[in-house]
């Protein structure tokens, strides 16, 4: 099966748009950092990558994950068990993304982003390679800030639409949001929540997504298995299956 013609370099929408001109869809796995340990993400990282992700998404274990679904709330209270933290996830990053070919896009909430400071905070994760940072809990209207700080460091926000949202506020939030959006618009469409099969991906493909998203299948894996080492090769065999169902 032919991949994506990637590069770091392109950045999220770069990417998208890329995958969007090549007609093909973006495939997007998402992980939790440090469930099981921070060793393991890092090798699970470079293993999306070689399976070929277009891009990953890296959630920070946060203790009041509102946005998350069980599975994935459940990886973060592990993690934070662990001791997971910001800056050993940055050290870890700092080591594996220069290894790595596809973008990753950080998932975090508005707090921690706010007690290290926006630019402080932006700046960090710019300087080891992430390219997109995703918010879901920061209301549009305060995403200015953000926004600036953001684009000032050539890091695309991603933004978050639902199916229960206005379509007016919809609207404004397609206007916003860089990168990709979550489901509505001209810019490119990423689709997840509750895609764990090859049939979904072939069927959120058929409906003209640009991207798929898949989440709490990739952190159940890694949690559920025996060991780390049967977890990532697990890991591996169910993102190659996935990956082979990208129309
Ligand atoms: O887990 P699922 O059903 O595969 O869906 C992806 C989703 O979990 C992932 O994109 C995600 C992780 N954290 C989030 C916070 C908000 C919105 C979406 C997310």
């Amino acid at each position: 099966m032919a991949s994506l013609s990637i590069s770091p370099s392109l950045g999220i929408s770069g990417d998208l748009r890329s995958s969007e001109e090549q007609g093909k869809v973006a495939f997007i796995p998402y992980i939790t950092a440090g469930d099981p340990d921070l060793s393991t993400t890092s090798k699970a990282l470079k293993i999306l990558d070689s399976c070929g992700s277009d891009i990953i998404e890296l959630g920070m274990p946060y203790s009041d994950p509102l946005a998350d679904g069980p599975v994935i709330q459940a990886a973060a209270t592990r993690a934070l068990a662990k001791g997971t933290n910001f800056n050993a996830i940055i050290s870890m990053l700092h080591e594996v993304v220069p290894q790595l070919s596809c973008p990753i896009a950080l998932f975090t909430y508005y707090n921690p982003i706010l007690k290290r400071g926006i630019e402080n905070f932006i700046s960090t994760i710019k300087n080891v390679g992430v390219h997109g940072l995703v918010v879901p809990d920061v209301p549009l209207e305060e995403t200015e800030i953000l926004r600036n700080e953001a684009s000032k460091h050539h890091m695309e926000l991603v933004l978050l639409t639902t199916p229960t949202t206005p379509t007016d506020r919809m609207k404004a939030i397609v206007e916003a949001s860089e990168g990709f959006v979550y489901l509505a618009t001209n810019k490119p469409v990423a689709v997840g929540f509750g895609i764990s099969k090859p049939e979904h991906v072939k069927q959120v493909a058929c409906w003209g997504a640009d991207g798929v998203i898949v989440g709490s299948a990739m952190v159940k894996i890694l949690a559920e298995a025996k060991s780390p080492e049967e977890g990532l090769k697990e890991l591996e065999n169910f993102t190659k299956l996935l990956k082979a169902a990208v129309p």
